[in-house]
């Protein structure tokens, strides 16, 4: 089954501000999907439009196989929701605040346990108006996990988290998604969607200008394959690039990098560099997540390039 599916989903703000234009996604069941992209390009707008909290220009929206605007009460009682900067009641313990959730949803889950599994097991009892950002954000995740959720979805899960509180919280989106739960969660932060994701879109400037797995785009991309050999002299003439597949050669003091056109060529820069020079070090590596963002967030919109990669 699909979880969500946008068709044409558009949001303008007044005449100038055209935050979503003609979205079409689909996430699948018990996918693992980040949503990417720079500050301002539409990703809170998005999660707003699939929650009913702001209305669609155009389009429309499903979660659930439900209409997103039609559904909305049985759609946020099926799903686990983080929004952006999520509020709390400050007089209200972390305790009653998921207390609160179980009773709303019918659940049956113990908030000792919850508290225990975002890490507030020892301040479950203080009100939550004396919580730190981190731990705020932490309450409202033990929030939207309540109840089994099908779905959940996350917006910048991680603002607020400090390293383990990151880690903790990729250990649970991935148990989640062991149980079979769908999850969609917009970040920033690179490293995290590559470590959980199992597709992401990227946005920029209200639309999805990528989507699929990260091989998928890397391969999509054709940026080539970076090899650095670190030698223990560079000689005059390395003659590299006269290999066939090397697009480009730079030398950074004893560091050589060379740019190949498949990762096949790397083992004949090893050999050319090694037939002249000792290698002290080999560094091969793949196109990084962030290259690929850069690429398809940095004057993508000028060319209106769309890359749609199927996973
Ligand atoms: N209520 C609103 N009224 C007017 N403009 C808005 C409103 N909400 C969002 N926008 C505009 O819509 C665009 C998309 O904003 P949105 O918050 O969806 O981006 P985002 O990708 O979530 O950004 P960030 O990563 O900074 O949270 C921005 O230009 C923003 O200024």
């Amino acid at each position: 089954m699909t979880a969500i599916q946008t068709t044409g989903l558009t949001k303008r703000y007044g005449e100038t501000v055209l935050a979503v234009d003609d979205l079409d996604f689909t996430v699948e069941d018990g996918e693992v999907f980040g949503f990417l992209g720079p500050n301002g390009a539409g990703k809170s707008t998005t999660i707003n439009l699939l929650l009913d909290f702001v209305r669609p220009t155009a389009g429309s929206a499903t979660v659930l196989g439900l209409d997103a605007q039609a559904d909305g009460d049985e759609i946020r009682h099926r799903i686990g929701v983080l929004p952006e900067g999520a509020s709390v009641y400050d007089r209200l313990t972390a305790r009653e605040h998921l207390q609160w959730v179980i009773d709303t949803k019918g659940a049956d889950d113990d908030p000792d346990s919850v508290l225990e599994r975002v890490g507030l097991a020892g301040d479950g009892d203080r009100p939550a108006g004396d919580y730190s950002k981190g731990m705020t954000q932490r309450l409202g995740f033990g929030m939207a996990l309540v109840g089994d959720p099908d779905i959940l979805i996350l917006d910048e899960p991680s603002s607020g988290l400090d390293p383990a509180g990151m880690q903790e919280m990729r250990d649970i989106i991935r148990q989640e998604a062991e149980r079979g739960t769908t999850v969609f969660f917009s970040s920033h932060i690179l490293g995290e969607v590559e470590a959980v994701c199992d597709r992401i879109g990227i946005m920029s400037e209200g639309r999805l200008v990528a989507t699929g797995t990260i091989d998928d785009l890397q391969g999509e991309l054709d940026l080539g394959a970076p090899i650095t050999l670190e030698v223990e002299t560079v000689p005059d003439d390395l003659g590299l690039e006269r290999l066939e597949g090397v697009r480009s050669v730079s030398v950074d003091g004893r560091a050589i990098t060379a740019m190949c056109a498949e990762p096949a060529v790397k083992v004949d820069v090893v050999q050319r560099v090694a037939s002249v020079t000792t290698v002290r070090d080999i560094v091969s590596e793949d196109v990084s997540l962030e290259q690929l963002f850069n690429t398809y967030t940095k004057g993508k919109r000028d060319e209106d390039v769309t890359a749609e990669v199927s996973a």
